[in-house]
């Protein structure tokens, strides 16, 4: 890992609630999967290529929904408020100014307006994407999609892989289920069927299928991506149901402990997908080799969620530019290394297994 990125996660531990650490570190089960995102990484190395004189690097992305600058953007996580008094405010100005998406969760602690509001003020042009659950009740759900269209958000981010919670062991040690009085999860207020001011409960849909995001690309002309997959054929038929995006994630091992590391699982998915949309990888990328090396294996860009948060617990906005500053700055050193000007010069011959020198197996 970066030892930046190492330095700010120890400010950040010792600045939040032990409770609330729990809460963003931890994942599902016995967090097999929560190491194996990261330990996965450390098993793949990337041949330089050499003596291709070049000065300058191009490291911009566009995706359907906005363009990056960097080929990071921020994966949503809940509850920002616990990190820091700013919340997703802080977060939302640190992307905008980084030129970079921040994907707002429906569990933000600061209401969709507001968080692209304040993105808005800092870039006139920032995109901020919102991502949902299918909520069991439609009207909630289609509530919330035009609240995002109304808000500004360029794109919706359908999570799939959460049919149920997952049982976070360290929550219940602690008994963390609720939020601290005066913060709620504020995108779920005034909802259809509550009564005015109330907060209703984020619920996972155990009944979600690809009927409810077929009617959810109807409700909405915005791009939409979807996020949780690790199946190859999954992967297809999102395709066939007309996404703009697919994100390769686990969760960040917080929902199924037997799930592989989600770059383990991405060559299959690039392949499945042949390139008819991008595909975003997230999951235990804490430095720009991580991120060189989900761009070889086919990622147009990553996702980062806990490093965000560190940076947020740590220094607010500042932390969390820093936590972007720190990614582009060491990506864009490793392009350099490897004889890359383009992202596109980062390509799947470049991966090997290490102990092996053989390349990584692909599908
Ligand atoms: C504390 C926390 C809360 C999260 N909340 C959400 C969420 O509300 N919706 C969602 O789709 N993913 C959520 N995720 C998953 C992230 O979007 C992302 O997949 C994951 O954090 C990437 O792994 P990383 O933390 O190793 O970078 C959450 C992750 C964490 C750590
Ligand atoms: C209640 C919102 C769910 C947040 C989430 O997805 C997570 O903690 O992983």
């Amino acid at each position: 890992m970066n030892a930046d990125l190492v330095q700010l996660h120890e400010k950040a531990r010792a600045a939040l609630d032990p409770v609330h650490y729990d809460y963003y570190a931890g994942g599902v089960g016995d967090e097999v999967v929560l190491g194996e995102n990261e330990a996965a990484f450390r098993r793949l190395a990337l041949l330089p290529r050499v003596l291709r004189g070049r000065s300058t690097r191009a490291i911009g992305v566009d995706l359907p929904g906005g363009r990056l600058d960097l080929p990071v953007l921020i994966a949503p996580t809940a509850f920002h408020r616990l990190a820091h008094p700013d919340g997703e405010l802080a977060t939302a100005r640190a992307a905008a100014a980084a030129r970079t998406v921040l994907v707002s969760g429906v569990a933000s602690t600061v209401a969709i307006a507001d968080v692209v509001r304040a993105a808005r003020a800092v870039d006139a042009d920032a995109a901020v994407w919102f991502q949902l659950y299918p909520h069991p009740d439609e009207d909630v759900t289609e509530c919330l999609v035009r609240r995002a269209e109304r808000a500004g958000c360029t794109a919706l981010v359908v999570t799939a892989d959460s049919p149920v919670f997952g049982r976070h062991r360290r929550d219940a040690e602690h008994g963390f289920h609720d939020l601290p009085p005066g913060l709620a999860a504020e995108n779920m207020r005034d909802l259809p069927g509550s009564p005015p001011g109330h907060v209703r409960d984020i619920e996972m849909s155990p009944l979600a299928s690809w009927a409810h995001l077929d009617r959810l690309r109807e409700l909405t002309s915005l791009p939409l991506w979807l996020k949780g997959v690790l199946h190859p054929r999954d992967a297809v038929l999102a395709v066939e149901h007309g996404v703009a995006g697919i994100v390769v994630s686990n969760h960040g091992g917080r929902q199924c402990d037997v799930a592989p590391a989600a770059v383990e699982a991405l060559p299959a998915v690039v392949d499945a997908v042949a390139g008819r949309v991008p595909v975003v990888l997230d999951g235990g990328v804490r430095g720009g080799g991580d991120i060189a090396l989900a761009l070889a294996l086919g990622a147009a860009a990553v996702g980062i969620g806990r490093p965000v948060l560190w940076g947020l617990a740590a220094d607010g906005e500042t932390g969390v530019a820093r936590v972007l500053d720190i990614l582009r700055d060491e990506f864009d050193h490793v392009l350099a290394l490897c004889g890359g000007r383009h992202l596109a010069d980062l390509t799947r011959d470049l991966v090997v297994t290490r102990g092996t020198g053989v390349l990584a197996r692909c599908g």
